[in-house]
């Protein structure tokens, strides 16, 4: 008896171990590829299981988008780990995903790096449907160009500074090299600080090891380059990218084991929540003790997005339930997130590349000489009407567009779809909901098969990829040909491209909030430096230079520039 017992055993044993290795090899296999299954119409290269192309991404940067769109044409998948992207590459398609069809994708998709961090999820990004909406028709009037006119003493001053900080770092250099993208990062903060927070960071100002301000901004500098698109990024945001439901138990771990990137990213996250909270919850004191004290002038005066905010919760009951402290802290945050290094990089790519064209120079330097002698300084009217080559009419910047053409900062838009959409001769699925089965007591396993419907249940994420946009020869002749020329809006070339060839600042009900804000900032602050500087590029550089994709575009090493000061009389 024993022995036959013993032998049914060993018979049964590799019976059930292969039968174990079936289902987990099914189960693997669905659950790697249930999102592929929807959008599998849609052409794109073969996908590594796990990684999907996070290693096409590795090796080509951003790049691989144009390859890809060169193979697949102007709408492809491109899988973000386990995640399939459809991309679409195409002037009018964009234009579908953005106006025409926008009731149907309303959204963005929140990718790895975001999710589990509610400072980044409760502002205008990542708010969803009429919790969005109703945000965004809130803060929309502290955009419009009366507001943003009487900002323009307060980013001058920031300006003029930052134009001081580079004169002092030049003369300070034997070789004359300034880091200018540092300078126009701290620049921007410093503007977002006014803007946002009514706070002077001063960060112009400081040294590197400066007061607590500049403490500050570097745990949000930490904090958003965390914020990475690859398997370089914290493990539990590479989890996110590869196994999704992994991704939170990942990061309650990790949290706690010191020293891990998880652990630095959870700490820096902490204390700029709590610096923000601080910051919300003192002004809201001082308005109290201005209200108690009759003291209402200063409260009045403040231009800021933080006390615009708080005006509008207190007049309103309905804008109290919908603007939680949660929420304003997120939204003033955002515009340090959302306005600091784009703001930025589009400064620094837009002098790196006047400083490499003469003959653009020549043009912009005689234009801004004809305004006015050094230190005129220009009204908003004035930023609109009297630089046409920098701004040609309202709102077409050929210098800025150009150079936004050519290094665009946010290559890709991340937006998900909530309806079925037929985009392009594709049928897109509402949402993605193939892991929905969930045996009961199962304990543990229970928690991790609900995870799974959370994150299939999304819908198909769709991006446009205005990086591919700005680089098709049909829309651009010659694309890698600095020519701020071709915005002109009298030549062919613009008056034949499509209106949605070039969307760097995004298109529809959902487009960038903070454009005019940050063009208005870029053009004083060209305006400005070019009054008092030309630049050339360093020699000490790498050229092209070296980009770096997180959740937007930067330069890996840098922008540095040789500064020369004009004088007061312009040769
Ligand atoms: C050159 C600078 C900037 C660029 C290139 C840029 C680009 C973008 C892009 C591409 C989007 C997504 C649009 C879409 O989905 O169609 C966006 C959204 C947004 N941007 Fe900007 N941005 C810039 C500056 C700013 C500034 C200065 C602020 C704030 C002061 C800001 C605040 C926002 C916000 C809040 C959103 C979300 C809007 C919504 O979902 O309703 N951005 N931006």
């Amino acid at each position: 008896m024993e022995l036959a017992g013993a032998i049914g055993a060993e018979a049964w044993l590799p019976c059930a171990t292969t039968v174990a290795s079936c289902v987990i090899g099914v189960f693997f296999l669905l659950y790697f590829y249930a999102p592929h299954w929807g959008v599998r119409a849609v052409p794109g290269p073969p996908a590594l299981p796990v990684l999907g192309h996070l290693p096409l991404l590795a090796r080509h940067g951003p790049d691989v988008f144009c390859l890809l769109a060169k193979k697949y044409g102007s709408i492809f998948r491109f899988h973000l780990g386990r995640q399939p992207l459809v991309i679409v590459a195409d002037p009018e398609l964009c234009r579908e995903v953005g106006i025409k069809q926008f009731k149907s994708i309303p959204n963005r998709s929140l990718p790895a790096p975001i999710a589990g961090s509610p400072l980044h999820q409760k502002g205008l990004f990542f708010t969803r449907d009429e919790q969005w909406s109703a945000m965004r028709n809130t803060i929309i009037s502290l955009y419009q160009p009366s507001h943003l006119a009487g900002l323009i003493p307060t980013m001058q001053l920031c300006i003029e500074r930052a134009a001081n900080a580079i004169a002092a770092a030049a003369a300070a250099q034997d070789h004359g090299d300034v880091d200018f993208s540092d300078i126009s990062l701290k620049l921007a903060t410093d503007i977002i600080g006014q803007a946002a927070f009514g706070v002077d960071f001063g960060l112009v100002a400081v040294t590197a090891s400066g007061g607590e301000a500049a403490e500050f901004v570097r745990e949000h500098v930490h904090s958003t380059t965390s914020l990475k698109m690859d398997l370089s990024a914290p493990l539990s945001v590479a989890l996110g990218l590869v196994a999704p439901p992994l991704q939170r138990p990942a990061r309650r771990l990790l949290r706690r084991v010191p020293w891990t990137a998880d652990w630095k990213v959870a700490r820096t996250n902490e204390r700029l929540r709590a610096r923000v909270d601080e910051i919300v919850a003192a002004r809201a004191r001082e308005r109290d003790r201005d209200r108690c004290g009759g003291d209402g002038g200063r409260e009045g005066k403040r231009k800021d997005f933080l006390s615009a905010v708080l005006d509008a919760r207190e007049r309103s009951e309905a804008l109290r339930e919908l603007l939680t402290p949660d929420h304003v802290s997120a939204l003033t945050y955002e515009h340090l997130l959302a306005g600091s290094a784009t703001t930025a990089f589009t400064l620094s790519s837009a002098v790196y590349l006047v400083a490499g064209h003469p003959e653009v120079e020549a043009k912009l330097l005689a234009e801004v000489d004809g305004f006015g002698p050094r230190g005129s300084v220009p009204t908003a009217e004035d930023l609109q009407l009297r630089f046409p080559y920098l701004d040609q009419a309202s709102r077409a910047t050929p210098v800025i567009k150009e150079a936004m053409r050519f290094y665009t900062v946010s290559p890709l838009i991340a937006r998900v779809t909530s309806q079925q959409v037929e985009l392009g001769g594709y049928t897109l699925p509402k949402v993605q909901t193939y892991f929905c089965i969930s045996p009961p007591g199962v304990g543990i396993g229970m928690a991790f098969v609900l995870q799974l419907t959370v994150h299939c249940g999304q819908g198909t994420w769709l991006w446009m990829a205005p990086g591919v946009l700005a680089r098709d020869a049909a829309s651009f002749p010659d694309p890698g040909a600095f020519r701020p020329e071709r915005f002109d809006p009298a030549c062919e070339e613009q008056r034949r491209r499509h209106p949605c060839a070039h969307i760097p600042f995004g298109v529809g009900p959902r487009a960038c909030v903070g454009q005019r804000f940050a063009l208005q900032e870029v053009k004083l602050s060209m305006v400005h430096l070019y009054q008092r500087f030309f630049f050339r590029r360093s020699p000490r550089m790498e050229s092209p230079p070296e980009l770096q994709f997180g959740i937007v575009l930067s330069f890996k090493k840098g922008i540095k520039l040789i500064v020369i000061e004009r004088g007061d009389t312009v040769a």
